[in-house]
């Protein structure tokens, strides 16, 4: 095995996670002038993506996407697996890390109508399909009069249910579409601000064995040193507020200038409430400023803060 220059590229089947898998090919063939019959892609059927019909945080949460891709890496039939940095949970299972982060795209949402121009715009009581407890707080707190309900499915799945008008609007990432070469259906784009992205969105994360430094050296030059802070300072956040999916939690860190800042909230379900907390400092100290914001908002989460 280690004579062999040959890794498999372990990716679920969405056309999204496809676009992810690929990226990390070429970025491969590039960086290495390797083939790409030496980095074959193993697809690989989740239970997350067998299960359409409920909301994934009744079903069991992120792991749902990742478990069939950990059993190939451990069990050695692949050795790297991609996945959406936002859909990874915070614990990985013993033996798995996180090698880094690929480049990172558009960290923010879209709204997406084929009849209203934004989320402003939507008259009293219009439909908004989501699937993410995030998008429908933060949907319910800036417009209290829609009606958001549950929608899932894959980016393309949703926009069908859109064009056929079961819902009004939806909101997407943007890092998705863009890599989908899907913006053109992009109504408006939510800025940060006032929008707040999720823990890990626009990034893509390569997990590895935790001692495969074959794989890890051949991933060095395609791993974004200069963007890794935000995700790890992201998800050390995430991981203090337990990040179970069941919490509307958003979370994103950004640098400005030399420093890093990152802005997390945690919201009522109903939107009636939302907790904020802003770090700023080194981005070496990246987990640690992670953390502290973390756990400012769950020492001023009143305990049924959830239930509403
Ligand atoms: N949960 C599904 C998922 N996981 C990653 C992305 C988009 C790509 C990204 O956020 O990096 C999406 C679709 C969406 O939220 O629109």
């Amino acid at each position: 095995m280690a004579s062999s220059p040959t890794l498999v590229i372990g990716t679920r089947g969405s056309p999204l996670a496809l676009a992810q898998a690929h990226e990390t090919q070429d970025r491969l063939v590039a960086a290495h002038g390797w083939t790409v019959e030496h980095l074959p892609l193993s697809i690989i059927k989740t239970t997350g993506d067998a299960i359409q019909d409920r909301p994934l945080s009744e079903a069991g949460g992120k792991g749902l996407f990742t478990k069939e891709l950990d059993i190939a890496l451990l069990d050695g039939s692949i050795d790297l697996a991609v996945h959406s940095a936002k859909d990874l949970p915070t614990a990985l299972p013993e033996g798995i890390v996180i090698a880094g982060f690929l480049p990172r795209e558009d960290v923010r949402d879209a709204f997406i109508s084929y009849r209203y121009k934004s989320l402003d715009d939507l008259p009293q009581g219009a439909v908004v399909g989501s699937a993410s407890l995030r998008r429908q707080a933060q949907i319910r707190r800036l417009r209290p009069d829609l009606q958001v309900t549950l929608m899932r499915g894959n980016v393309q799945t949703r926009l069908a249910k859109l064009e056929r008008g079961e819902v009004d609007a939806t909101l997407l990432a943007m890092a998705g579409l863009r890599r989908l070469g899907l913006t053109d259906h992009v109504t408006t784009v939510l800025e940060t601000d006032d929008f707040l992205p999720a823990v890990g969105q626009g990034a893509i994360a390569v997990a590895i064995r935790a001692d495969d430094k074959r794989v890890s050296a051949a991933l060095a030059p395609i791993l974004d040193a200069s963007t890794a802070h935000a995700p790890a300072a992201e998800r050390a956040f995430l991981t203090i507020l337990d990040g179970s999916c069941r919490t509307p939690i958003a979370g994103h860190a950004r640098l400005i200038g030399n420093e890093l800042e990152i802005r997390g909230l945690v919201l009522r379900p109903d939107g009636s409430e939302c907790l904020e907390a802003i770090r700023r400092g080194s981005p070496d100290d990246a987990v640690a400023l992670g953390r502290d914001a973390g756990s400012e908002l769950r020492s001023r989460m009143p305990p049924d803060f959830l239930k509403s």
